[in-house]
């Protein structure tokens, strides 16, 4: 047991630095795992809502979790960083690493203004744990950075314990982790972190304990190897394109042995969202940072592979509007990166949109939870208030995002608004036979 932390006079008190994406799920999580929990967020309008027990973003099942702790009182929420540090006996830092603008590797400004802000601030023994994704390497300069400026000085004992949640499962993959990793110094600091998870353990949920290099070495290699095997499928289906083959069926046929399994098999406009592509962007910086050549060569390919994917699609778009973009009018379904989240944080189907537009045709895009985002990042889209307001006549239809609401589209019906019932799967999920029969050319890439 870390030093300062009580044990049975009462439950432990967690402090929750920085409360997106990450952090609301885990300070609505750490809540519902029956601790004390101050989320600290520096963005006035999150801060606001979440105080009113409501998510800064859409995530199915986060706002009834986060309205239950903040009207029980076990949740609340401040920006100032005075009521966590005496306060808390574990910090949990939650701020984002995006990409730094004109480079592949991770910008960790918001990860330092933490430790400016916190550390001091920090006159008591206590635990901080990081659970932002960090270049390998991170944690120990943090914990030196600590040592040096907090008044408890070595009494801070950092760990880092990767979190692995996916957008739009948020709430039950913090639930419910397929496995915990801790990155840990001491058995003080591991019997602090079992204290925690104490729930998901007693479920069965996995704990790896290792040092803080393979805790951070984890999660950049998890998201590497998603994010190969979602370039691996695409690669299959540009074979599949050039041989007449059915990369959904290959996908199938793959998934099934044990070794292989189905998930991150889908082709498709490749990945996209706030992770998988910096993050792997970041892990070969780091890579080239440490001399690891290899790394970079393997994972390069990777990131083009994806991006080609984004490229094909605008081609594919040309080609069935008759090589013509002036004076066309297509419609783009879906915003977000994928189906079950408002997130448009470099999501394929807004830059396929914005590349047809750049092209010259008038884009209409609707997405059933990500309008607002998309608005900001891209004004100058037209964006309808429905699936079929935005087919009015268009020329060629491009289903980019896998929203269950457009695989109960009516092709008969949409049909009758459109210009040329032409219609490009990039998600490879609508019901190809059912659009053929109602009188659509259907096409996805990578099938027959
Ligand atoms: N988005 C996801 O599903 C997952 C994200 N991650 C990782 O978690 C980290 C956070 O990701 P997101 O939540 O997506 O990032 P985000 O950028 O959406 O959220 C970060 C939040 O931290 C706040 N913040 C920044 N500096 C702060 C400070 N000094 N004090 C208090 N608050 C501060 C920001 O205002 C913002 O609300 C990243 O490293 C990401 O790679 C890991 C697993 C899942
Ligand atoms: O580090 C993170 O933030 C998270 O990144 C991903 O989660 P997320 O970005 O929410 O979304 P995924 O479901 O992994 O999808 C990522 C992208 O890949 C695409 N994808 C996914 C699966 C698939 O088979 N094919 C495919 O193209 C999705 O459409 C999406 O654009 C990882 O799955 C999480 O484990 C990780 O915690």
């Amino acid at each position: 047991m870390t030093e300062g932390t009580p044990t049975s006079e009462r439950p432990l008190r967690i402090a929750v630095i920085g409360t997106n994406y990450l952090g609301a799920n885990t300070a609505a999580g750490m809540a519902e795992f029956g601790f004390d929990v101050i989320g600290v967020e520096i963005d006035e309008h999150r801060l606001k809502l979440l105080s009113d027990g409501k998510a800064p973003l859409y995530e199915p099942g986060l706002d009834p979790l986060l309205k239950k702790h903040t009207d029980s009182g076990r949740l609340r929420f401040t920006k100032d960083y005075h009521e966590i540090a005496d306060w808390a006996d574990v910090h949990f830092i939650c701020v984002g690493t995006p990409q730094t603008e004109g480079s592949d590797s991770a910008d960790l400004a918001q990860v330092n203004s933490v430790v400016d802000m916190l550390a001091p601030l920090l006159t008591r023994p206590c635990l901080v744990v990081g659970r932002s994704t960090v270049p390998v390497g991170t944690s120990k300069r943090v914990e030196q950075r600590f040592h040096t400026e907090a008044p408890a000085g070595a009494g801070v004992e950092i760990a880092w314990q990767p979190e692995f949640l996916r957008e739009a499962h948020g709430v039950d993959d913090t639930l419910h982790p397929d496995r915990l990793v801790f990155g840990v110094q001491s058995a003080a600091a591991e019997a602090t972190l079992r204290q925690v998870f104490a729930t998901p353990i007693a479920e069965g949920s996995p704990v790896v304990v290792c040092n803080l290099p393979t805790a951070e070495l984890v999660k950049g290699g998890a998201n590497a190897f998603l994010a190969t095997k979602i370039s691996f499928i695409n690669a299959l289906a540009e074979m599949a394109d050039a041989t007449g083959a059915d990369v959904t069926q290959l996908a199938d046929a793959l998934g099934f042995d044990k070794r292989i399994g189905r998930g991150m098999l889908n082709a498709g406009p490749g990945y996209g969202g706030g992770c998988l592509p910096k993050d792997l962007r970041a892990f070969m910086a780091r890579a080239g940072e440490l001399g690891v050549e290899e790394v970079i060569t393997l994972l390069r390919e990777v990131d083009d592979i994806n991006y080609r994917r984004r490229a094909r699609i605008v081609d594919t778009a040309h080609e069935l509007l008759g090589a013509e973009w002036v004076g066309r009018n297509v419609t783009v379904l879906g915003a977000a990166f994928k189906a079950g989240t408002d997130d448009v944080r470099d999501s394929p189907a807004l830059d396929v949109a914005g590349r047809i537009q750049l092209h010259g045709a008038t884009v209409s895009v609707y997405d059933p939870e990500a309008m607002e985002n998309a608005r900001r990042v891209r004004p100058t889209l037209r964006y309808a208030a429905s699936a079929a307001e935005a087919c009015e006549d268009a020329h060629l239809v491009l289903h980019l995002t896998e929203w269950p609401e457009f695989q109960q589209l009516d092709p008969v019906a949409l049909k009758d608004a459109v210009s040329i019932p032409v219609l490009l799967d990039a998600r490879l999920s609508l019901d190809s036979a059912q659009w053929r029969a109602a009188g659509w050319t259907y096409r996805a890439p990578g099938k027959p």
